[in-house]
């Protein structure tokens, strides 16, 4: 048994390393903003600044997918799109199930933007008896007695756990047991899983405390190191060193578990 993903390999199938799979999805949220747009083609310089990502870093990224672009025209937009979805396994249907519909589960199932993306949520299971039928997002709530069958009949890979911290580990096991490989934890619990499942945790507190990590810092600033130090310098060095809202400052809210 392995806890979370620390044994995670650096690079996956095709050799794509996993800090550029982590930056698909940013690439593919400012093109789906293009392509809304009707915008044909985009520089790479602008693409990364959309993304928020170093442009150096967006071209050889690219270059795993054997996307180059054109000289003087730049990317297809319409094309990148295509080659980054099937990349990320979104050109298929994913059937996701949501376990543990409170506010949390209830909320995630009424988001439209999983639809939007390729997942759709197939079945939401609760434990409590008295939700069974219920309708939340137009989708009847199902007991936990029928977790297996759901997973099996709908062939289920992908499992959102939003219960309590104290019952995640039962459901992520019940899952896993029934044939669902990949997991996306919002309990503020670390899951063991067995090699082989993909395990992602959603902690919106942990982003809240680095929130609070950079503000108590930019308040140290403020005051300087001898209470009265010149701030606009201070803030110019850190934004040459990187620091802060630099090119890749926007760090997704979900991490490896
Ligand atoms: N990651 C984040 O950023 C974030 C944000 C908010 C909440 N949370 C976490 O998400 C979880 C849900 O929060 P909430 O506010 O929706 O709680 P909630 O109490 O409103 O809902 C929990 C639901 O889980 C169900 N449940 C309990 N045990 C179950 C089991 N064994 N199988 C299936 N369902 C079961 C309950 O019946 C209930 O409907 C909590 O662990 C909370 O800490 C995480």
């Amino acid at each position: 048994m392995a806890t979370g993903r620390t044994h995670r390999p650096a690079t996956r199938s095709r050799g794509i390393p996993e800090a550029t799979v982590a930056r698909l999805p940013l690439y593919l949220r400012a093109l789906t903003a293009l392509s809304e747009r009707s915008v044909p083609t985009v520089s790479s310089e602008e693409l990364a600044a959309a993304a928020g990502v170093n442009s150096a870093k967006l071209r050889k990224d690219f270059s795993y997918l054997g996307s180059y672009g054109t000289r003087g025209v730049g990317y297809d937009v319409e094309y990148l799109v295509y080659q980054i979805s099937r990349e990320l396994g979104l050109t298929q249907d994913w059937p996701v199930v949501i376990v543990g519909i409170g506010n949390l589960g209830a909320a995630l199932a009424n988001y439209g933007g999983f639809a939007s993306r390729g997942f759709r949520v197939a079945a939401l299971i609760d434990a409590d008896p008295a939700m069974a039928g219920k309708p939340v997002a137009g989708i009847g709530v199902q007991h936990t007695d029928e977790l297996e069958h759901i997973i099996e009949s709908n062939g289920v890979s992908i499992g959102v756990i939003a219960t309590p911290a104290g019952a995640a580990q039962q459901v992520c096991d019940r899952l896993v047991a029934a044939g669902v490989t990949s997991i996306l934890n919002f309990a503020p619990t670390v899951l063991t899983v067995p090699d082989g499942v993909d395990v992602r945790k959603v902690d919106l507190s942990i982003e809240l405390q680095i929130l609070a990590f950079h503000e108590q810092r930019k308040a140290g600033e403020e005051a300087g190191p001898d209470g009265g130090a010149p701030v606009a310098a201070t803030r110019a060095a850190a934004a040459v060193a990187g620091e802060g809202k630099g090119p890749d400052g926007d760090v997704p809210a979900v991490m490896p578990a």
